[in-house]
């Protein structure tokens, strides 16, 4: 660590730009192809809208800027920090070579109480000059920004005519090295402090779990063999957390416990998204390899998890949440926290809910995206919450956490002792089993896909919808209710509307339709199935819904 002390006086300029088309943030930032972001002002203009959107609270401020380490990260921190210091920002908090996973940043916005931050990933899409990179705005609660935030982003982004710009600031191979630098920018201070990118977060996951029982369930004891785990970063951001923890503090052999741990800037040439599909190579691994009692996976910034038993046993994201909200005793943080309550996000299979109802604890259904999370988190009214999309997470910060999941896993099986197949087992005969699954349909085209929205919205409309009923496997299924979901945020009252076709049958069962946001072109459609039963809990998911 160092002090730099630039005395020169730098100036900043105003440089003239014209609008893009497209810079609307989706349901996590704007996500774009990389040479889309290469293009002439095209960074410049949208990282100006974000500051332009900051308003009065811009002038002094500090931001935490850093992402998943992916193709193009050097060059948009060179052009942020340009930006910023033109735009009366105090100080940036920057990761070492441009590294924060999304938890990571989350968490430094909390403890260094600042105004917000700027994330630099496109989640789990490929990485690489020829793929997708991202930007994302965190506020002040550490959470993505809600969207009378992204709104005023992009309304910025339709009128925008110059951007502020600092050329003099020397910025080549500044986040190479951990150290405070000072400049003087237009008479004013400007710092930029590049950290150590897992320093607070280590500490942040030593508060909430207890690293030494851990440890012994990993390294084994004289009462108990060790727990033969993998834990694959699939070449994303993860590596250099997973190495600091379950490496260095948790005993775990850096050859046989952990993989793909090295971030790279195109992920390897994967597509870093932790599912049976994308992370085959794990379940593989841990399907060849019975010594392997627990496998996890976690996307290019860290924020998704997947978890896999012995022999590959699949939790499915629903049921992850609904054991860990059924177990939360296992996991210190609770005990000195308390449980006020759990959430899911719509699509997300009911199973949590059985829990909520059996423990008396409020339950919230909101839209997909964890920004819609954060609001009862800081009202006190949320604990727990996850997604289908491999989204579990606590209030102990306001993203979803990949490491914090596993860990939080890791909690459950070492107080339980039992395997993760037992576990869910167990969990099914006591409340039964939400059956789940999804299916994407990538790369479609826009307008088609648009019409196939407006098509199912008339046809649940239509008077002889509800009360329908269909029959498969012997089993009949009455449509109880349609609609097209929308939210309200129980705190600030702001409403979400468009949030998917949902067919919700009389015994619990739903087929929803929604349009993902999350792409970087074209549309995705995906089809949601989520299937209740209380009986017959042990069939194959994938066969259990297509009947
Ligand atoms: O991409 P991530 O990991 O930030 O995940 C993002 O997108 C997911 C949905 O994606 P889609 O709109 O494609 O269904 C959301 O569930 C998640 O809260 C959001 O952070
Ligand atoms: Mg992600």
């Amino acid at each position: 660590m160092f002090q730099v002390e630039v005395i020169m006086d730098l100036s900043s300029v105003v440089i003239q730009t014209t609008p893009f088309e497209g810079q609307k943030p989706g349901t996590s930032g704007l996500r774009k192809k990389v040479k889309v972001f290469m293009e002439k002002n095209y960074t410049e203009n949208f990282i100006q809208c974000i500051l332009n959107a900051l308003g009065s609270k811009l002038q002094g401020c500090t931001l935490v800027v850093g992402g998943d380490g992916r193709y193009f990260t050097k060059q948009a921190i060179n052009i942020i920090i340009r930006i910023a210091a033109a735009n009366e920002v105090a100080k940036l908090i920057i990761g070492h070579l441009g590294i924060f996973s999304t938890p990571a940043v989350s968490s430094l916005i909390r403890t260094h109480k600042v105004l917000g931050g700027i994330v630099l990933t496109a989640s789990h899409n490929p990485g690489g000059i020829r793929n997708d990179f991202g930007i994302k705005v965190n506020i002040d609660n550490g959470g993505p920004a809600p969207d009378s935030v992204t709104d005023a982003i992009y309304e910025e982004t339709k009128k925008i005519k110059e951007y502020k710009f600092t050329p003099k600031l020397e910025t080549d191979r500044l986040i190479d090295n951990m150290g405070t630098h000072t400049y003087k920018v237009d008479g004013r201070d400007f710092v930029v402090e590049i950290i150590d990118p897992t320093t607070d977060y280590v500490n942040l996951m030593k508060q909430i779990f207890d690293f030494q029982k851990l440890r012994d369930l990993i390294r084994g004891t004289d009462k108990r063999p060790p727990f033969n785990v993998l834990i694959d970063s699939m070449n994303g951001v993860t590596g250099v957390y997973v190495r600091k923890i379950f490496v260095e503090e948790l005993g775990a052999h850096p050859d046989n416990n952990v993989t793909r741990i090295v971030p790279l800037d195109n992920f390897g040439e994967i597509h870093p998204d932790p599912n049976l599909t994308y992370a085959k190579d794990l379940v593989d691994k841990v399907k060849d390899n019975p010594t392997y009692d627990f496998g996890a996976a976690f996307d290019g910034d860290g924020d998704r998890n997947m978890i896999i038993g012995k022999n590959a046993f699949f939790v499915t994201p629903s049921d992850s949440l609904a054991v860990l909200a059924n177990n939360l005793e296992c996991i210190p943080y609770f005990k000195n926290h308390g449980i006020h309550g759990f959430a899911r996000s719509m699509p997300t299979a009911a199973a949590v809910d059985r829990v909520a109802k059996k423990l008396g604890m409020e339950m919230f259904e909101v839209p997909t995206g964890w920004k819609y999370f954060g609001n009862l988190m800081d009202a006190g009214r949320l604990s727990l919450c996850g997604e289908e999309s491999f989204g579990t997470g606590s209030d102990h910060i306001r993203e979803k956490d990949g490491i914090w999941a596993v860990l939080a896993w890791l909690s459950v099986i070492e107080h339980k002792k039992m395997s993760v197949e037992e576990i869910l087992k167990e969990h099914w005969s006591i409340y039964g089993r939400n059956y789940f699954t999804r299916y994407d349909y990538e790369e479609c085209d826009s307008d088609a896909a648009n019409q196939m929205m407006t098509h199912l919205e008339k046809l649940i409309a239509s008077s002889d919808f509800v009360g329908k009923t269909y029959t498969a496997s012997k089993k009949s299924y009455t449509i109880e209710k349609a609609d097209n979901f929308s939210y309200v945020d129980p705190i600030d009252k702001s409403v979400a509307k468009n949030q998917g076709i949902r067919i919700l049958f009389s015994d619990g069962s739903r087929l929803i339709y929604r349009l993902s946001g999350t792409g970087s072109s074209g549309a995705t459609i995906r089809l949601y199935i989520d299937s209740y039963e209380k009986e017959n809990v042990f069939t194959d998911a994938q066969v259990r819904n297509c009947h």
